[in-house]
């Protein structure tokens, strides 16, 4: 089985990106990033890439697009990413990257006590912020009487947010995200560990998981042939299309995401330019337009107040500040 480029999810973004004189490069799609080693998904399988000097794996993310010499596997360059999900870790510089080029991204959370704003919010900034759309995914709704009362409370969390319901371990689930997936798109799971991720990778891959050309490469790296959780990796879907598994995350933190926020919050930002003084800060001024909208009961305090605590949270830097004369660290995009 051959896949075509578009297949792999090749559009006129990334076609518009290679000169003439590349002409006789290999567009790859990386399919997994190792700690020494990545693998791409080529016309006719997966193969593993040989790095030019110099290059790390951590620069590449699973999704990415790049120029591969077709003979001796070299990779070339890297092309620009459409969309980028990111994360900084808990004392480090440098942002992890989680997916690029996802058309949308799967926030999975259960119909139960795993069910918390707060947290569904910070996930919401980092996918607004990726440029892919967010949809809340709600498993175990098989568990509960009411899911419907799930899928109002995720709706509520941003304008015009698509939320679905569903057991990940039925077919039906497919069927259910099916609008979403399809040739050519990619989609990217996270969520915190337990909530079903894995569950629902499996269904969607089903019989597509079977391919021995497409899993060969991941298989590498366990023994027994499963994926597994703690690495990142592209796995097709049954009805075509492709998926991103990440590892659960336990901390989120939400750092430069001033753009995730302000969408996300649409509520509040739109207040912003009502208020009497250009940079008002919502929190004391007279005239304040956010202030007023709370309190007539228009605007719901407990989002203002964890709108607030995002904002505050997202101007930090992500690590301790440099010395004096020194720069932060340049942000890495595209
Ligand atoms: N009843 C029901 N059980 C589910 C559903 N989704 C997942 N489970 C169960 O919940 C448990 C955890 O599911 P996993 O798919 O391993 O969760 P995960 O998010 O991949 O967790 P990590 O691999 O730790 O990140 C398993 O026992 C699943 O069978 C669902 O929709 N309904
Ligand atoms: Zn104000």
């Amino acid at each position: 089985m051959t896949l075509s480029l578009a297949e792999r999810g090749w559009t006129a973004f990334f076609a518009e990106q290679c000169g003439e004189e590349e002409a006789g490069l290999a567009p790859m799609r990386i399919l997994s990033v190792h700690r020494s080693r990545l693998t791409a998904q080529a016309e006719s399988g997966s193969v593993r890439l040989w790095l030019p000097v110099g290059a790390r794996t951590t620069d590449y993310a699973v999704g990415d697009w790049v120029l591969v010499q077709p003979d001796t596997l070299l990779l070339h360059r890297r092309l620009d990413r459409q969309t980028l999900l990111e994360r900084h870790t808990a004392g480090n510089a440098a942002t992890q990257l989680i997916a690029a080029n996802i058309d949308t991204l799967f926030i999975v959370t259960s119909c139960n006590d795993d069910f918390n704003p707060a947290r569904l919010e910070r996930y919401l900034a980092l996918a607004n912020e990726s440029g892919a759309e967010p949809v809340i995914v709600l498993t175990k709704a098989d568990t509960v009487a009411d899911a419907d009362a799930y899928i109002a409370e995720a709706k509520a969390l941003q304008r015009d947010l698509s939320a679905v319901a569903l057991d990940a371990k039925s077919p039906t689930a497919a069927e259910a995200l099916a609008r979403w997936c399809g040739p050519g798109r990619t989609v990217a799971l996270v969520g915190s560990s337990g909530v079903g991720k894995s569950t629902l990778l499996n269904t969607l891959a089903g019989e597509a998981q079977e391919t021995p050309q497409l899993t060969g490469a991941i298989r590498e790296d366990d023994a027994k042939g499963r994926h597994t959780t703690t690495a990142r990796s592209l796995h097709p879907i049954a009805g075509g299309g492709w998926v991103i598994d990440t590892p659960g995350m336990r901390t989120l933190q939400v750092n430069d995401a001033a753009f995730g926020i302000g969408t996300l919050f649409a509520e509040i930002t739109e207040l912003a330019p009502l208020c009497r003084f250009r940079n008002c800060t919502h929190h004391h001024e007279p005239g304040c337009a956010v202030l007023e909208a709370v309190a007539e009961g228009r605007l719901d305090a407990g989002r203002v107040a964890r709108w607030r605590k995002l904002i505050d949270e997202s101007a930090q830097p992500a690590v301790a500040p440099p010395r004096a004369g020194g720069r932060p660290p340049p942000r890495r995009k595209g």
